[in-house]
This record gives C-alpha cells, sequence and structure tokens, in this order.
C-alpha cells in the first residue's frame, strides 16, 4: 500500500465577525493577512513604522497568548492596574516583540496565560487568528514566560502546567524568546524557583514515575494537586504533573537531568527548556528591561515607547 505524507493542515479560516467588524476582506489565513500587512484596529507599535505583531499575526497555538497585553472581553489591562511584576513584564515582553518579531514573520507562537484554553479564548476574543501547531509546525518567533532562567538561558517552566505544548511550540520555533520579569533571572536553575521540575506524565504512569523519581535522588516528588477542584491538576493534554525537586548539583547541569527524567517511561515531558532559547528579556520594577543572549551578550533595552502604549491600556 503506498503511504501519502502528510501534508499540514489548512490554516483556520478568520472570524467572519470580526472580518465583518473590519469592513469586509478576503484575508482569511495568518500568512495572508501578515503579508497584506493589514491591520486596522491597532497602529505600529514601534517607531519602526512595523505593524503591531500582536495584533497581525497569528497564533500559532492553543497554548498560550500576548506577550506582554492581557485582554479582559477587548480591552487591555491598564498598565497601573498590574503588580509591578506584571508591569516588568509587560514591558519585557514589549522589547521582545520589537527585536524579534520582523516583518516577513507570519506565524508566531506566543504566550502568558495559564492554560491552553483560557489561551483561545483570549485569542478569540482579541480578534487574532487561531491555529494550532499541527497547521503551522514551523513557527518563526516563539515568545514565552518562564518560571526561572539560568546563566546560559536553560530555564524552568511548566508552572502553569503547559510545559508539553510549549515546548512543542518552543521546538517548532525558527527563534524562540523567553520573556520574565526580574525575579525569575538567575544564575542556577533552582534557586528562586522551589517548587521543581514539572514533569508531564501519563495518569496511569504517575506512580511508577514517582518512584523512579525517588530512586534518582528526588526526595519527596509532589503529584501537583488541583487548587478549585479536588484531585490532581489536568494539563490540557489529559496527563499528570509531577513537581520534582532535585539537588543543586543536579540542576548545574539541566540537559543531563532533562535526559534522565525524560528517559523514564510514563514521563510525557519535562519542564526543562536547555539550549532552546536564542534571548531572554528581564524586566525591572524601574521600567528598564535587561536582555541576555544565549552567546553571553547582555544589552539594556528602551522601554519607554513600550510603556507609554501600556500606560494608556489600549484597547486590542
Ligand atoms: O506552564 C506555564 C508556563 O511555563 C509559564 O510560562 C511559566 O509558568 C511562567 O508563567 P508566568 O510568566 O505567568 O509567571
Amino acid at each position: 500500500m503506498e503511504v501519502q505524507p502528510l501534508a499540514p493542515l489548512e490554516p483556520l479560516a478568520e472570524n467572519p465577525k470580526l472580518r465583518a467588524q473590519r469592513g469586509g476582506g478576503s484575508s482569511n489565513t495568518a500568512a495572508a493577512q501578515a503579508q497584506s500587512g493589514q491591520n486596522s484596529r491597532r497602529a505600529s507599535h514601534s517607531g519602526s513604522g512595523r505593524p503591531d505583531p500582536l495584533s497581525t499575526i497569528t497564533h500559532a497555538s492553543a497554548s498560550r497568548i500576548g506577550p506582554g497585553v492581557i485582554p479582559t472581553g477587548l480591552k487591555v489591562v491598564a498598565h497601573d492596574q498590574l503588580s509591578p511584576e506584571d508591569k516588568a513584564k509587560r514591558l519585557a515582553a514589549y522589547a521582545a516583540v520589537d527585536e524579534h518579531v520582523k516583518d516577513h514573520h507570519k506565524v508566531l507562537g506566543i504566550g502568558y496565560i495559564p492554560t491552553g484554553f483560557q489561551s483561545k479564548e483570549l485569542i478569540v476574543k482579541a480578534g487574532l487568528n487561531l491555529g494550532d501547531v499541527d497547521q503551522f509546525p514551523t513557527i518563526d518567533v516563539t515568545i514565552d514566560g518562564a518560571d526561572e532562567v539560568d546563566d546560559e538561558l536553560n530555564a524552568i517552566k511548566g508552572g502553569g502546567a503547559c510545559q508539553l505544548r510549549e515546548k512543542v511550540l518552543a521546538e517548532a520555533a525558527t527563534h524562540f524568546i523567553i520573556v520574565a520579569d526580574s525575579r525569575k533571572d538567575s544564575k542556577v536553575l533552582g534557586t528562586n524557583w522551589k517548587q521543581g521540575v514539572p514533569i508531564e506524565v501519563a495518569p496511569f504512569a504517575w506512580a511508577k514515575v514517582f518512584v523512579n523519581l525517588q530512586k534518582m535522588g528526588c526526595e519527596k516528588p509532589l503529584l501537583r494537586m488541583g487548587k478549585m477542584k479536588a484531585g490532581p491538576v489536568v494539563t490540557d493534554n489529559g496527563n499528570f504533573v509531577i513537581d520534582a525537586v532535585f539537588s543543586e548539583s543536579y540542576m548545574r547541569d539541566p540537559a543531563e537531568l532533562l535526559h534522565r527524567i525524560k528517559m523514564l517511561t510514563g514521563v510525557l515531558e519535562v519542564g526543562l527548556f536547555t539550549g532552546m532559547a536564542e534571548a531572554a528579556y528581564f524586566g525591572y520594577p524601574d521600567g528598564t528591561v535587561m536582555a541576555r543572549w544565549q552567546d553571553g551578550r547582555r544589552h539594556t533595552v528602551d522601554a519607554s515607547e513600550g510603556l507609554a502604549i501600556a500606560a494608556k491600556g489600549e484597547k486590542v
């Protein structure tokens, strides 16, 4: 029997209601919209004249949305209503988008909100074209948060139980960029993030993996429990999450630790993102943003323009 290679699915059609609101137009894919540069709803974000990617380019995944933009309904939360950490993170996100999203980029993986379901809702409400990574297996830029980032830009992710989807998006991206507030900037993983490494496991295998982790030296692995519901947290993929604290010596070599945990049968993904990020942007409470690159470069970004936009709390 001849096996046909799988072709990526066609992108989802644009929300017709939003198209009508914009006065029609035939663009029904992310790529088409980004190519045409059409964006009637939001002005250029930066002085570069580039369209604001947050409102023009399609989201490539169901995993997360809106670096720095937290839409509630169709309104961006005003800057002064955010916590100091969220303010800093928003500025870092603006800086990251400004420096990494280019005119020719058509597909973005974007992040921030704790569940894929929430993200989908927000994307649709914000009028972005929603897609998933099976439709867009190659992403131009993925921008996402992190729970902690070390000196070499290895990161812990999965505090919101999204590690599997997030890693697929990060790996599918030509450029993977992290945005975070300055508390997440560490020399060694596990310094500030004390909750441990999030490990997504097949539900029926959790107890076996638990024992495996203990044998590896993790004294108290924890099956993550729901806060508003009884029982364990169930990920967007129907799995459980174990949080596992490891000693500093393990955390100094996160790539080796990742490899060892991932080899345990029943483990689907590990919230250690090693050697993936090209750059990380950290927002500080004083409004500055510091960028670190994988090759060791670092520079400060003038976030004043992002601040001016954020301060207005514009509609998306
Ligand atoms: O699963 C959740 C993700 O890995 C998040 O990126 C991470 O928890 C950081 O989220 P936040 O920027 O909201 O603190």
